[in-house]
């Protein structure tokens, strides 16, 4: 007898809400089917349940049924966390940006140099990252390029989609974070031969030079090289924090702008992904969309150690890509629901201050884009996933507004727009029941 091989692992009956285009979430009611690789091979209305059955012969034990508190979203995106930093959560935000690094930051990262002591941490963060629905997380590690390699094992294991860098640091850092420039490189190379070998389609590696402040000239440029060989991604900080500015003009006197320093070195490509920039002056935006390169917005580490204040419609109204982060540990959550929130508090605080009476700040349907396509674009994912459709991989969250240990108080009267507006505000990752990345369940615990 002929063996039926089915081409659905499983069907979700019920809500389905996304946002493919900044400003527009989608809801609809809709039946999914997943295939063996997990990838979205069919989204139909929900009635016709009976013909895609018959389509596709599936068994009615594939199906999972949401009920009416419940919905799937896209998995979110964190285009910029930094896995070494995460028992500092909380700690020394009392400080700028530069003290905050020679006091919590780099003796913390100093510990990688130890694998085992990484293996706890990079353990801690992927399971608790993913709890909080982060199927997608751009990582640094430290400079320690045997730790970087436990990073992608235990990201392997877990099954997250992710993109993981070896911070690079050749100058005025201390000295049990720097290395020299061939120890940088070779480190690099290193990891993407590990990656290479782990053979997994969810893991890339990222050049990470982690800022102009501790990376030479020489180290940025022999970077973009690397970068440019490979068509690598490439991610590093910029014009986070108004004295970093001051100090990278003082270190590269010559250069037009701190911008100019990162595209003199070729770090500038539409791999690239810069976190921060706050204070980019127009002709630096310029740069960075002729460049094609992502941002990666990170509003809570932004108010937290007291940066600034990003504008995000001045990064939209340019096209250039944008996506969000959360930055532990300047940032003190791994929420990304917390992220969107305080991303449209940052748009709200700049619309407060503008003379421009036509300025519109973000609302929560342009956070949750820019938390999942937004952020798919940021990291070249865009075909992959961050919106539901056929084709894409099914990355994805299976949330539920009443479950057991709820925050949110959801009347069963809401429409579904407004359960989902309680969610964005309200939820965490209680109401995160399920997570899905290319259409594997990833425990959470
Ligand atoms: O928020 C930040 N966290 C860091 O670790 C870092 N390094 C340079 N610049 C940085 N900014
Ligand atoms: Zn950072």
């Amino acid at each position: 007898m002929q063996q039926v091989c089915s081409r659905v692992t499983r069907v979700f009956v019920g809500t389905l809400i996304h946002a493919p285009c900044l400003g527009e979430v989608i809801i609809s009611q809709s039946i999914l089917g997943i295939d063996p690789q997990g990838k979205i091979l069919f989204i139909r209305p929900y009635n016709q349940l009976e013909a895609v059955k018959g389509e596709f012969e599936f068994k009615d034990t594939s199906i999972v049924q949401l009920s009416p508190s419940q919905f799937l979203i896209p998995g979110f995106i964190d285009t910029h966390i930094h896995a070494p930093q995460y028992p500092n959560t909380g700690l020394g935000l009392d400080k700028p940006l530069l003290e905050w690094l020679s006091a919590y930051t780099f003796p913390l990262e100093a510990r990688f140099s130890d694998p085992n002591y990484a293996r706890g941490v990079y353990n801690d963060v992927i399971r608790d990252t993913l709890r909080h629905g982060t199927t997608t997380a751009c990582y640094f590690t430290s400079v320690h390029v045997e730790a970087a390699k436990v990073m992608c094992d235990l990201i392997h294991k877990w099954g997250q989609r992710g993109l993981v860098g070896k911070t690079c640091m050749d100058c005025n850092s201390p000295p049990s974070l720097s290395q020299t420039l061939e120890t940088n490189i070779q480190g690099s190379k290193q990891l993407i031969a590990h990656i290479s070998q782990l053979g997994s389609s969810l893991l890339s590696p990222v050049l990470t030079p982690r800022f102009a402040l501790t990376c030479s000239e020489e180290c940025m440029r022999a970077l973009g090289v690397l970068a440019r060989e490979g068509h690598y991604h490439i991610q590093t900080h910029i014009s986070e924090n108004k004295r970093e500015v001051e100090r990278a003009h003082e270190l590269y006197p010559t250069a037009d702008s701190y911008t100019h320093v990162y595209q003199e070195c070729g770090l500038l490509t539409d791999k690239t992904i810069l976190a921060h920039a706050i204070y980019l002056t127009d002709q630096e935006l310029g740069i960075c969309k002729e460049e094609r390169v992502g941002i990666a917005h990170c509003p809570v580490s932004n108010f937290a150690l007291k940066s600034g204040v990003f504008d995000s419609r001045r990064i939209l109204e340019r096209d250039i890509k944008l996506g969000l982060g959360t930055d532990v540990s300047g940032g003190y959550t791994v929420s990304m629901l917390e992220v969107m929130r305080q991303t449209l508090i940052a748009s709200t605080c700049i619309s407060f201050q503008t003379q421009d009476p036509a300025y519109r700040p973000l609302d929560y349907r342009e956070a949750f884009h820019l938390a999942t396509l937004g952020g798919a674009r940021v990291l070249g994912l865009e075909d992959k996933v961050g919106s539901f459709e056929e084709g894409k991989e099914f990355d994805a969250l299976l949330v539920d507004v009443n479950s057991l240990r709820s925050q949110i108080r959801a009347d069963p009267g809401l429409s579904v727009s407004e359960k989902f507006q309680k969610f964005f505000f309200n939820g965490d990752d209680r109401n995160i029941l399920e997570v899905f990345v290319s259409g594997r369940r990833v425990e959470t615990q």
